[in-house]
């Protein structure tokens, strides 16, 4: 797909001819992304309306054949230009000769084909009705004189003909049937877009997020260091180089720049405190090495000496010290020997948390970023990172399941479907009779086709997607009228509080390890990651996996809104991931999600409330909650990522790990349903015998899953 061309295009502010352009807005020519071997690369330089504007400045259009005219003096305007169509102003009747060398001049630099900036062809669509009857007035003056030349009337007569047909710009479309009027992402205000079709960047773009309900800005922004390298088939991710090129100096965030979330005003120590903060060393990615072992000239590499202020934290040589004193020495976790099995699907990460109760998920956040290479791309701050993301991680309860091991479980799920390769089966089949070879079928890794802050926004979203989790159901704090309920209406209660509360966090200038994104990347950042999160609300599950499934044979990669489906059923397949692990982790897990369930029926009981069914620590039924769990909420979505090719499957599989795994637990619960009917049947048969019919006998009918589960009830219907 060719990089569509800068400059043109794109929303030009509303200009009337002849006049002073408006003030400038800071808007953006939205790149366009264009791929290469499914190599995404952003591109197309941002060009602010500023550069546009002093153009416009320069050069007027000719309101007739769209050609720039030369700047002007003002008295020219003055004088009544037919150009100078502004309302009232300085207008004049012309001499004949001063109109003929005018004219002659307009029609010496017309155009013969229509100009490639839709600038230039903007202001047609800004010819009000008065200009027209203004223009056919001068004309008919013209045409009265006697001493007009032959080819002169003619071609006036030509004109006067074409200015009879109407732009169709009065019923608020221009000339190509497009909406003369449209939103300024960044200021909301109307403007007016030229008649040419603005350039619809190759990305669509969304224009709201579900949760801000603002206009979010198109398309990936353009920086060369959102370029991806296509990683090769043999990827591993301990094997990642990065082009050193890639990166472009990432433009200060500057505090003018700050949109409508600026961070928080802290008192003023804070603010003083991380204005003096000054980090000069940055990670990057481990040097190519196949042996899994970490390799230590990267520490080597971070061996300057980089002071900050003690206010916001340190980092001495590898060891960064955060805000409230928690020390990581980088240098060590790259040697990790845990972590460096951080992309088997088997990670055993509940010994990593036994061994790291109160870091494991910034740890492990680290050691994702950096095999990205994400601290080198966006020039991440390794003091206000580990600040972020341990604050982050002391946001999470301590209860047994949505606390920071699960963060993290779903951390480690997206890297893991974002770093194997894989065969997508999603876009139009090859035609059979088609003569082309068939489409390459190597094996690429979902990373590679998506851009590098779409990757840190996975990442980011997936590590705040439970923050500050109180391990209770939707359904639960709707029922209790908790604040939370109250504040977001009943809707997507904690999956927009874990959004709000965990972007709050990072507002926290100390915390803003995206304090070098620009603007537009900033923006961009929020959005995906509101998005991410939020689409982890079980209550959009079926929806989400229904457009997915619609949109299998027409998925582009290259197509931005495609890549965000792709990025929400990766986080939501981790964020139930626990059936497709293997046994023993599937175990705990579920343990653990049945404990929190118990003790959210405890809590119901002592309010009076009803148990949620399968909340009953006295009438406990987990194999009939997890074979519901597995049949109605996992399979329909690993089910249809596997059959999209969507999931790794490593060397010397004949199928992904996460549907072998599936299958088995799934096996294995209804197994252990059939030994509880078969016992309850025998108690059964033995009480009638005895003449006493067992109570709980009736208890065993498995109730509808979907009614009656607590992973389905609230969330599901
Ligand atoms: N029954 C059951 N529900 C689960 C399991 N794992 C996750 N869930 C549910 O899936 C939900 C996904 O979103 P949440 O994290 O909000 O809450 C999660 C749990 O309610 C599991 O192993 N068994």
């Amino acid at each position: 797909m060719s990089p569509i061309p800068t400059g043109g295009g794109g929303i030009s502010p509303p200009v009337i001819i002849g006049s002073a352009p408006p003030p400038l807005h800071h808007l953006h020519y939205f790149g366009a992304a264009s791929s290469g071997g499914g190599r995404l690369r952003d591109r197309s330089p941002r060009l602010s309306v500023g550069t546009i504007g002093s153009e416009m400045r320069r050069h007027r259009v000719d309101s007739f054949s769209g050609s720039t005219i030369p700047p002007t003096s003002p008295n020219m305007l003055h004088k009544g230009s037919p150009f100078n169509q502004g309302a009232g102003r300085g207008r004049g009747v012309m001499s004949d000769s001063h109109m003929q060398k005018t004219y002659h001049e307009a029609m010496r630099q017309r155009r013969t084909s229509l100009p490639a900036n839709s600038l230039a062809l903007g202001k047609l669509s800004q010819i009000t009705g008065s200009s027209l009857s203004e223009a056919k007035g001068l004309i008919a003056d013209m045409l009265m004189s006697r001493e007009l030349p032959g080819n002169v009337a003619t071609c006036l007569r030509a004109v006067a003909t074409l200015l009879e047909q109407r732009p169709n710009h009065m019923n608020g479309l221009n000339d190509f049937g497009l909406p003369c009027v449209v939103e300024n992402p960044y200021s909301g205000e109307q403007l007016h877009v030229g008649a040419s079709k603005p350039r619809v960047s190759n990305i669509t773009f969304s224009t709201v997020t579900s949760a801000t309900g603002l206009p979010t800005i198109a398309a990936e922004p353009n920086k060369a260091r959102s370029s991806r390298q296509v990683l090769s088939p043999t990827f591993h991710p301990s094997s990642l180089a990065w082009p050193r090129g890639a990166m472009d100096n990432a433009s200060a965030y500057g505090a003018e720049d700050c949109s409508y979330w600026k961070p928080e005003q802290h008192d003023s120590t804070s603010t003083n405190q991380t204005s003096t903060s000054t980090s000069t060393s940055t990670i990057t990615s481990a040097p190519p090495n196949h042996n899994h072992s970490h390799n230590h000239h990267t520490s080597e590499h971070l061996r300057k000496e980089s002071v900050s202020r003690k206010e916001s934290g340190s980092h001495v040589d590898t060891v960064v010290t955060t805000i409230d004193g928690q020390r990581y020495d980088t240098k060590e976790l790259d040697g990790d020997q845990d972590l460096a099995d951080v992309e088997d699907w088997g990670f055993p990460i509940f010994n990593f948390a036994k061994k790291y109760p109160k870091t494991c998920l910034s740890r492990l956040t680290y050691t994702v970023f950096r095999q990205a290479d994400l601290f080198r791309i966006f020039k991440v701050s390794p003091i206000k990172f580990f600040n972020y993301f341990h604050a982050l991680e002391k946001g999470y309860w301590e209860i047994p399941y949505h606390n920071r091991i699960h963060a993290a479980d779903v951390l480690h799920g997206c890297f893991y479907m974002s770093v194997h390769p894989v065969k997508p089966q999603i876009g139009p089949p090859p035609s059979p009779d088609s003569l082309l070879p068939p489409p390459t079928t190597a094996a690429i890794p979902i990373m590679s086709s998506m851009s590098t802050l779409e990757l840190m926004a996975l990442y980011t979203a997936a590590a705040m997607h439970d923050y500050d989790h109180p391990g209770r159901t939707n359904a639960f704090l709707v029922a209790a009228e908790d604040k939370k309920a109250i504040l977001y209406n009943d809707r997507s209660v904690l999956e927009n509080h874990h959004a709000a509360e965990s972007w709050r966090l990072l507002c926290h200038s100390e915390n803003s390890f995206i304090e070098n994104l620009d603007a537009a990347e900033t923006k961009r950042f929020r959005y995906l990651v509101l998005e991410y999160i939020l689409a982890t609300d079980l209550k959009q599950h079926f929806e989400i996996i229904m457009t997915f499934n619609e949109k299998t044979n027409d998925m582009d990669l290259t197509n931005e809104s495609d890549r965000l489906l792709l990025a929400k059923l990766m986080i939501k397949m981790a964020d139930i991931n626990s059936p497709t692990k293997p046994y023993n982790l599937h175990r705990q897990w579920t343990d653990r999600i049945c404990e929190e369930f118990y003790e959210q029926g405890d809590e119901e009981m002592r309010r009076g409330m009803v148990i949620t069914p399968y909340m009953d620590r006295n009438d406990a039924q987990v194999a009939k909650l997890q074979d519901s769990f597995i049949a109605h909420v996992v399979s329909p979505l690993a089910v249809a990522m596997n059959e999209a090719g969507l999931l790794p499957i490593l060397p010397g599989l004949i199928e992904p790990e996460m549907m072998i795994n599936l299958k088995h637990n799934h096996q294995k619960w209804l197994n252990e349903i059939e030994i509880i009917n078969a016992s309850t049947a025998a108690n059964c048969n033995g009480a009638l015998s005895n003449g006493v019919i067992e109570e709980e006998s009736t208890a065993s009918d498995s109730p509808d899953p979907r009614k009656d589960s607590p992973s389905l009830d609230s969330e599901l219907d």
